[in-house]
C-alpha cells in the first residue's frame, strides 16, 4: 500500500488530559493524555481489552470520564451528551453497524443530511429545504461511491458497502473530527484496500482518529500512532517511531510490529 501522508499541522483539534474511567472497581482508562492534530490521521492501537473502545466512548460522549478533561477546538466537551458533541463538529462511526436496514442507501444518507440541517422533525422546513437536501445527498452518495446502489436497502448491501454507508452517515454532519472504530473489521483483503482508499479520500481536510486491528492498514494510513496498553498510552509517534519502539514490541508479546 502506498503511504500518502495527509496535510497535518501541529495545532491540536482534540486534546485529552489525564482522562480516567472506572467501572465500579475496574480502573479501565488510567490517565490518558492524547492529542489529535489538525488534518492528521491518528490511529490508536493496543492489545485486546486495552480500553480502545472505552476511550472512543469517552471522546464521543457515550461515557463520561471518571476524571480528567477532553477539549474539542479548545472547548471542554467532557460531560456533554453525544448529540451535543456531534453538533460541535465530531462524528463517530461505530463498530456495530448503525444504518437503517429498511431504508434505501439514498434514504439513509438523506436522513443524515436532514439531521444536519435540523429538518428531520420539521415538515414545513423539510419541504422548503428539499432541493438542497437532495443535492447534498447526491453529492455524498458519489463521494462514498455508492451511487450505483442508491435504491438498494441498507440491509441488503454487502458488508463493505454497509461500512461505506456508515462512513457516509458519519460524514453527513460534515464533521471536522471523524472517529472510526475498527472500520476494516470483518473485511476481505480486497474490501480492506477499497475502504482504505475511501477513508484516505474522505479524511482530506478533516482530522481522523481510528481504532484498528489491521496493522498494515494502521501503518499505511496513519500520520501518527498511539499505543494503549492497560488503559495507558505507552507511546505516540510516527509509524517508524512506533515500529522501532522497544516498549511497543514488548506489549505485542515480543513480536515485531510489522506492516
Ligand atoms: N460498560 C462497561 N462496564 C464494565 N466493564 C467494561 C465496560 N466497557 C468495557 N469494559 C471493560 O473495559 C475493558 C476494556 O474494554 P474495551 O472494549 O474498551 O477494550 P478494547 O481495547 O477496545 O478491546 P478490543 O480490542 O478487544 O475491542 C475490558 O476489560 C472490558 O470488559
Amino acid at each position: 500500500m502506498i503511504n500518502a501522508t495527509s496535510s497535518a499541522s501541529d495545532k491540536a483539534v482534540l486534546t485529552l488530559h489525564d482522562v480516567h474511567k472506572s467501572f465500579g472497581e475496574a480502573h479501565i482508562i488510567r490517565g490518558v493524555d492524547l492529542e489529535l492534530r489538525q488534518g492528521e490521521r491518528h490511529a490508536v492501537i493496543g492489545p485486546n481489552g486495552a480500553g480502545k473502545s472505552t476511550l472512543f466512548h469517552l471522546i464521543s460522549g457515550q461515557f463520561r470520564p471518571s476524571s480528567g478533561e477532553i477539549f474539542l477546538h479548545g472547548d471542554p466537551i467532557h460531560g456533554l451528551e453525544a448529540r451535543a458533541i456531534n453538533r460541535l463538529g465530531m462524528a463517530r462511526s461505530f463498530q456495530i453497524t448503525n444504518i437503517f436496514p429498511g431504508l434505501s442507501v439514498f434514504e439513509n444518507l438523506r436522513f443524515g443530511i436532514m439531521r444536519r440541517h435540523g429538518l428531520e422533525y420539521n415538515f414545513w422546513k423539510r419541504i422548503s429545504g428539499a432541493y438542497k437536501v437532495t443535492q447534498e445527498t447526491e453529492e455524498l452518495l458519489e463521494r462514498v461511491r455508492l451511487t450505483r446502489c442508491r435504491d438498494t436497502l441498507g440491509g441488503e448491501l454487502s458488508y463493505s458497502e454497509q461500512r461505506s454507508l456508515e462512513i457516509g452517515m458519519s460524514l453527513a454532519s460534515d464533521p471536522q473530527v471523524l472517529l472510526l472504530d475498527e472500520p476494516m473489521a470483518g473485511m476481505s483483503r480486497e474490501e480492506t484496500e477499497y475502504t482504505v482508499g475511501l477513508i484516505r479520500e474522505l479524511s482530506q481536510g478533516r482530522s481522523l482518529m481510528l481504532v484498528e486491528h489491521d496493522m498494515e492498514v494502521v501503518f499505511s494510513l496513519s500520520d501518527r500512532i498511539s499505543v494503549l496498553v492497560y488503559g495507558k498510552i505507552i507511546a505516540t509517534g510516527t509509524p517508524d517511531e512506533i515500529r522501532n519502539n522497544a516498549q511497543v514490541q514488548e506489549a505485542y508479546l515480543g513480536t515485531e510490529v510489522k506492516a
